[in-house]
C-alpha cells in the first residue's frame, strides 16, 4: 500500500529522514518507534504530502502522493490539533468532515454511536468548541473524524500520549478491530513500548531519520526494544 523509494528530507542542512526502501502492505498494522527527533512525524508528514521530500518518492497504492490527490480518498490521519477546526463544536466538525467525504448524516451518526464509550460523555452535546476541549479529548475528536471518513489507510501520531488509561485500552481494542475486521492498514507512532508491541504486528525502529530495524513482533520484541532504549 505504501512504498518509500530512496526518500530523503533535510531541514537547515540536517537530514531528518533518510530511508532507502520500505514497503507497507495492505492490511498491516505497523508501529513506528524512535527517540525524540528520530523523524517519525516528518515521515508521516511526507506520507501525507504535508512536506515535500528533497529526494525520492512516497507511493501510496502505487501513485506518488506529491502533487496527486488520489490517496486522499482512502487515507485518514490525525497528527496533531492542527488537523482540527477548533472554532467548531465537535458535532459541527464531524458533519463537516462527513459531508466532505460523501457520508450521510446517518453514516456519521452511526460512527459516533460506535464511539460512545470512547467519548466517555465528554465530546458530544456539551456545548464546547473544540478549542476548549482537553488535549486528550481533542485527540478523540481527531480519531473520530478519521473513522467518519471510512479509510483504508489510517495514520496516527502518538495516539496514546494524551489519553487516560481507560481510553488507551479502548483505543487499542478499536485499532485491533479496525485492522482485523475491516482490514484497515494502520500506521501509528508511539513512545509506549508496551502498547505498541501489544497491538502492532511489525515495528519500524527509527534513529536519526533512518529505519535501523524492521521487526516482526514476537514474544521477544518488547525486550529487544527495551534494550535498545535502555539508558
Ligand atoms: N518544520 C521544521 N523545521 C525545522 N526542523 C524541523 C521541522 N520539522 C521537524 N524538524 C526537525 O526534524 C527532526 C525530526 O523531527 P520529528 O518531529 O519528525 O521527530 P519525531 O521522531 O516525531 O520526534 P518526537 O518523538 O519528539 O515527536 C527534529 O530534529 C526536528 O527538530
Amino acid at each position: 500500500m505504501i512504498t518509500l523509494n530512496n526518500i530523503g528530507k533535510a531541514y537547515n542542512g540536517k537530514i531528518v529522514v533518510d530511508i532507502a526502501a520500505c514497503n507497507i502492505a495492505e492490511g498491516e498494522l505497523v508501529g513506528l518507534v524512535g527517540n525524540n527527533g528520530a523523524g517519525k512525524t516528518t515521515l508521516f508528514r511526507l506520507l501525507l504530502d504535508l512536506v515535500r521530500a528533497d529526494r525520492g518518492e512516497v507511493l501510496s497504492k502505487g501513485v506518488n502522493v506529491a502533487g496527486n490527490e488520489n490517496w486522499k480518498q482512502f487515507t485518514a490521519a490525525y497528527l496533531d490539533e492542527g488537523f482540527l477546526i477548533t472554532y467548531l463544536t465537535p458535532e459541527e466538525y464531524f458533519y463537516f468532515i462527513g459531508k466532505l467525504h460523501n457520508r450521510t448524516k446517518a453514516d456519521v451518526d452511526e460512527t459516533l454511536k460506535s464511539l460512545e464509550t470512547f467519548f466517555d460523555g465528554a465530546i458530544l452535546q456539551n456545548g464546547k468548541y473544540i478549542r476548549d476541549l482537553s488535549k486528550g479529548n481533542q485527540f478523540k475528536v481527531g480519531i473520530a473524524s478519521c473513522l467518519i471518513q471510512n479509510p483504508q489507510l489510517l495514520i496516527l501520531d502518538e495516539p496514546f500520549a494524551n489519553l487516560d488509561p481507560s481510553s488507551q485500552m479502548r483505543l487499542i481494542k478499536m485499532l485491533r478491530e479496525l485492522n482485523e475486521q475491516k482490514r484497515i492498514t494502520i500506521l501509528i507512532s508511539s513512545h509506549d513500548l508496551n502498547h505498541i508491541t501489544d497491538i502492532c504486528k511489525r515495528i519500524l525502529l527509527m534513529e536519526k531519520g533512518k529505519i535501523i530495524n524492521d521487526l516482526p513482533v514476537s514474544a521477544d520484541t518488547l525486550t529487544e526494544l527495551e534494550n535498545y532504549f535502555k539508558v
